[in-house]
């Protein structure tokens, strides 16, 4: 099962994930961090940015990003390249040409996927998965159905999603209709993953991916079958959890020798 931290704050489920992630990076300076986008992993990259500011060296670190839209061009504000660029490779000094977002012009779409899933293995897979996930329980943009095997590549936006996402356009109808996400097979690949969630809104997403059955109706549900994931949540996300005790305990009495999330 997943093991489940619960935080007092977005801040500090930052510094928890920045921590481990230094940690990470201390023992192998390229080490491969896997990049979610939406306001959930902010606080991760915040915190990041101030070790930064203080000497922490990540310009060896490699990274790949969840997924993208399509039909969008890669210059609009809120493309998940402009985004990653904004949010996470300046504030953290990465260098741009280690730090991948899939493809998500038309030209080539067709063989985007293959072509991100290649690159991935290529840089020797994926460390360290940051996860937010959306309020119907999707992760990347691997929207309900999706297949647990799944790899990178075309999805359809649900209503749901757009109408989450439509705060970051103008309108739900400028929220692109398709996206170019990791799959499910994908991220389970990662070495460790470490999901994030905060506010009431989450809380059922939360449970079902921890608690509920193994479905592709959540595909969040798929960090079950992941050895070493990690769900960072604040109280109003976690309360829903009907084993929260067992979970607040098992923190608790953590052995000292296993470390948090690396
Ligand atoms: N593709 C992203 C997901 O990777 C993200 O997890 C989700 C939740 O966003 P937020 O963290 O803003 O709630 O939004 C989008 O759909």
């Amino acid at each position: 099962m997943a093991e489940v931290i619960v935080v007092g704050s977005r801040e500090a489920a930052g510094a928890l994930v920045a921590e481990a992630i230094e940690r990470l990076v201390t023992g192998r300076p390229d080490a491969v961090l896997g990049l979610a986008t939406g306001d959930t992993p902010l606080p991760v990259y915040r915190a990041l940015a101030e070790r930064v500011a203080v000497g922490l060296d990540l310009s060896a670190v490699r990274g790949f990003a969840l997924d993208e839209y399509v039909g969008i061009p890669v210059t609009h504000p809120e493309s998940y390249h402009s985004v990653i660029d904004r949010e996470v490779v300046r504030p953290l000094r990465l260098n741009p040409a280690s730090v991948h977002v899939p493809d998500g012009r038309p030209l080539g779409i067709e063989t985007a996927g293959e072509r991100y899933e290649d690159a991935i293995l290529a840089a020797g897979g994926v460390d360290l998965q940051i996860l937010g996930v959306g309020t119907d329980g999707h992760i990347g943009f691997n929207e309900p159905g999706s297949s647990f095997a799944s790899l990178t590549r075309v999805k359809t936006l649900t209503k749901q999603t757009r109408e989450d996402n439509a705060r970051f356009f103008d309108s739900v109808d400028d929220v692109p209709i398709h996206s170019i996400t990791q799959g499910l097979g994908t991220i389970l690949r990662a070495r460790r993953l470490v999901l994030l969630a905060f506010g009431a809104a989450k809380a059922h997403a939360v449970a079902a991916a921890v608690e509920g059955p193994l479905t592709a109706s959540v595909p969040a549900s798929a960090i079950q079958l992941h050895p070493r994931a990690t769900v960072v949540v604040d109280e109003e996300a976690a309360s829903m959890l009907t084993e929260l005790d067992y979970y607040l305990d098992a923190f608790a009495n953590k052995p000292t020798w296993d470390p948090v999330i690396i």
